[in-house]
Formats: C-alpha cells, sequence, structure tokens
C-alpha cells in the first residue's frame, strides 16, 4: 500500500534531517517558544464551513497538479480569500513538497498553518514547530495509540494542534480513545485512491458533538460544500479542488457560494 512506501521513505528522510540538525540542536533553537494562532477556535465558528486550504504540486493519485507552482503566491492569494488556515504538503518525494516551504509561507501570512506531512517521530514535531507550523496532522493509520497520546502530550508542550485523521471505524475508535479533539475524515481510501463524501457522512455518526470535524479529500464543488454543511461538518480541507484553477481566488469564492 502507497502509505507504507511512504513511510519507509519517511524513516530515511527523518534519519537524514537528524544528521543535517540533530535533535540537542533543533531544542536549542526552539527555546522561545510561541503559542499557535488559534487553529482549532477558526475551524469551529457557529454556521460557517471552515475552509482549510491546501499547498499541494502533486500527489502520489494524480502525479503533478499545478506545473506552475509558486507556494508564496498560493498562500498570499488563500490569504486574501481570507481562508482559515492554510496546509502546507512538506513531504519531498511522493508529493513534492518541501520543509522550506512551510517556512517561506510562514514568513508572509498570519493564517494559521497545519503541516501536512507523515509524522512517526518525536523529532518531526518539533521540526514543525520550527518551520513555523501552528497545527500538524496525525495519522491514525501509520500510529499506534499509544503514539497518538504520546504525539499529542509532545505538540501541546511545544504549542501546536493536532488534527488526527481516520479513514474507518477502527481508526477512529483509536483516535477517540486517544483523546483527539479535531478529527479529520479523509475521504480517499488509501488503496484505491477512490473519494467519497460518504465516508464523512457515515463516520460522523460516531463522533460526539464536542469535537471539531474536518472532511478531507475529493471536494471539488459547491454542492460538496453545501452536502458537507448539511451534515455538521465544521471545515473542509482542500488541496486538488484549488490547486487546479487558474485562478484561486475566484474558485474559493465559487466554493463559498
Ligand atoms: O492525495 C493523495 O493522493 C494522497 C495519497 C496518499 C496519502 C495521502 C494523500 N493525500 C493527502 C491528503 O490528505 C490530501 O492532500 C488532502 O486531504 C487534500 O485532498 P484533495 O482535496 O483531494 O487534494
Amino acid at each position: 500500500m502507497i502509505l507504507d512506501k511512504i513511510v519507509d521513505y519517511k524513516k530515511k528522510r527523518v534519519e537524514e534531517e537528524k544528521q543535517q540538525l540533530p535533535l540537542g540542536k533543533l531544542m536549542e533553537e526552539l527555546s522561545c517558544i510561541h503559542p499557535p494562532r488559534n487553529f482549532k477556535k477558526l475551524l469551529s465558528k457557529e454556521n460557517q464551513l471552515a475552509i482549510i486550504a491546501e499547498i499541494k504540486k502533486a500527489s502520489p493519485s494524480k502525479g503533478v497538479i499545478r506545473e506552475n507552482f509558486d507556494p508564496v503566491e498560493i498562500a498570499v492569494c488563500y490569504e486574501e480569500s481570507k481562508v482559515e488556515a492554510v496546509s502546507v504538503l512538506t513531504e519531498d518525494k511522493f508529493f513534492q513538497g518541501n520543509n522550506a516551504y512551510l517556512k517561506q509561507v510562514r514568513s508572509i501570512t498570519s493564517c494559521p498553518l497545519l503541516r501536512k506531512d507523515f509524522i512517526i517521530e518525536d523529532y518531526q514535531i518539533y521540526q514543525s514547530k520550527l518551520l513555523g507550523a501552528d497545527a500538524i496532522l496525525l495519522i491514525a493509520a501509520i500510529l499506534t495509540k499509544q503514539q497518538l497520546v504520546d504525539f499529542q502530550k509532545i505538540a501541546q508542550e511545544v504549542g501546536l494542534y493536532c488534527l488526527l485523521e481516520v479513514h474507518n471505524a477502527e481508526e477512529l475508535e483509536k483516535v477517540l480513545e486517544a483523546e483527539g479533539e479535531i478529527i479529520g475524515i479523509n475521504n480517499r481510501n488509501l488503496k484505491t485512491f477512490k473519494t467519497t463524501l460518504k465516508t464523512t457522512e457515515k463516520l460522523m455518526t460516531s463522533i460526539p458533538k464536542d469535537k471539531v470535524i474536518v472532511s478531507e479529500s475529493g471536494i471539488h464543488t459547491r454542492q460538496d460544500m453545501k452536502f458537507l454543511q448539511a451534515l455538521g461538518v465544521n471545515a473542509v480541507l482542500i488541496g486538488e479542488g484549488f490547486m487546479v484553477a487558474d485562478d484561486i481566488g475566484k474558485k474559493i469564492r465559487e466554493f463559498r457560494g
């Protein structure tokens, strides 16, 4: 499965990153920790479907999505369009992302930033903070319940929110046991790459009302937004739907209706 390949590569990549900047040195650079921008509050506005807009050049399912890719230009457009948060893909091999993109985007926007990567080690959590993230993604499919608990604790200590991602009932149970507060339902089946919003519709019913719910992947139209809002979802995470647009601002206005 693609996740296994991504995780295998990630393990090697993190080892290289540790050689370049060992944890001790990274922690020294983190000596002054700023609180995160309020990712959770911005996603849970009453009567409004919040948008997390993703900066995503390529993906394993689609290959290159945006040829003319300038992360800073895209971030400026997202900020001008008043999205609630921005997600920056930093994974380099499968998504053609880069840690530098997160740093660059941080320097030009005050929007809350989600670091979108495959977190499998403590090191990456501290690194996310240093790169300027306000939130990180924790994927239940690649982490144990204990890792979800431990990683959330570290994230809280350094001032990062966590978006805990699930795709099925078993993963959701794990995330609820780990007391995740912001739950992302990934509509993409990572075996087939197919997306269906029915995944959100189905899993929503088992999520307590006090959680913030983000529907992720495969959201392509205003109709999709309306469908998810009617279900009671708090926020959507959209990558490809914006990345394929010539005029991203216009596309966001279309999605908002
Ligand atoms: O996008 C993929 O093909 C993919 C494959 C394997 C693991 C993760 C993948 N996507 C990561 C994401 O979560 C999406 O980038 C995000 O939800 C936005 O999805 P979309 O709007 O469909 O681009």
